[in-house]
């Protein structure tokens, strides 16, 4: 019998080949970025609609907001009847707050679309955080009853200048997460400090997951989470997806500092 140490090097290259592939894909701007953004979220829709009858799609807070609100909007037809939207991490405070994601959603996008209610997976920003979290858990659990963690068909990711991803921040305890589906964070370096976020399981058990990271800001540490020898120092670079997808879809300003090898599309690409 083999041992794992005893692997033959031929077996290792295979596992790595199982992963997934990562595109890295650079756009002038925002404004060139957007429309191709919108247009991966209508061909995983597409495609989940069509092999299982409903796609589930997980949102990020910050910056994606306003890019995805927009782009979504100026599509023709649009049509979220079968959509089920989740939270990839959220900000405990009341919906009206400016800091809530939801809240921002629902103002820029929810209440322009045909999604349905009950396909929009909501905290309950009155409960303490630890409770709010399990609350959270239910509700993604009862929504995805045939999985271990739940399998998003697409989730959109941003990436703050210090490498944190959803809620999950550099150096956290919540980094080693392998059991929780949802975990509460009452220390967020970040304002607010109470959250709660989907953990890592989560992410990379995605059968899609794209970031999008705009701005200089993000270029030193863009280059550290593609191309850095940290390896998992930083949070969004631990987002392997076990068998799905990963994009990276960035501006040229993010990927000021990058040496690797990028993708630049021309007018009508497709993911
Ligand atoms: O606090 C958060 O920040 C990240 C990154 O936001 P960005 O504005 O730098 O794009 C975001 O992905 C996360 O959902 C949010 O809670």
């Amino acid at each position: 019998m083999v041992s794992a140490l005893e692997f033959p090097k031929s077996s290792v290259i295979q596992t790595y080949t199982l992963m997934a592939a990562r595109r890295v894909v650079v756009f002038p701007s925002s404004a060139e970025l957007g429309p191709v953004l919108a247009q991966l979220v209508i061909s995983r829709a597409t495609k989940a609609i069509s092999s299982h009858g409903r796609f589930t799609l997980g949102l990020s807070g910050g910056s994606l907001v306003s890019i995805l609100s927009k782009e979504l909007l100026a599509l023709p037809d649009l049509d979220c009847s079968k959509w089920v939207v989740g939270f990839c991490d959220e900000r405990l405070v009341s919906f009206d707050d400016p800091e809530s994601t939801y809240g921002l959603y629902k103002s820029q996008l929810f209440s322009k679309i045909n999604i349905p209610d009950s396909g929009i997976l909501t905290i309950n920003s009155s409960l303490p955080v630890n409770e709010c979290a399990e609350d959270y858990t239910r509700k993604l659990k009862e929504a995805f009853p045939d999985d271990d963690f739940p399998v998003f068909d697409l989730l959109l990711l941003g990436m703050g200048p210090d490498g944190h991803t959803c809620s999950l921040f550099p150096d956290h305890p919540l980094l080693e997460e392998a059991k929780k589906i949802v975990a509460p964070i009452s220390d967020s370096p970040k304002p607010p400090p109470q959250r709660v976020t989907m953990t890592f399981p989560v992410v990379n058990s995605a059968r899609c997951v794209a970031f999008v990271s705009t701005g200089g800001s993000k270029a030193t540490v863009l280059k550290g989470v593609l191309e850095g020898s940290e390896g998992p120092a930083f949070p969004a670079a631990r987002v392997v997806p076990t068998s799905g997808e990963l994009f990276w879809l960035v501006d040229d300003p993010a990927a000021a500092s990058l040496t690797i090898q990028v993708e630049r599309p021309g007018s009508g690409t497709k993911l």
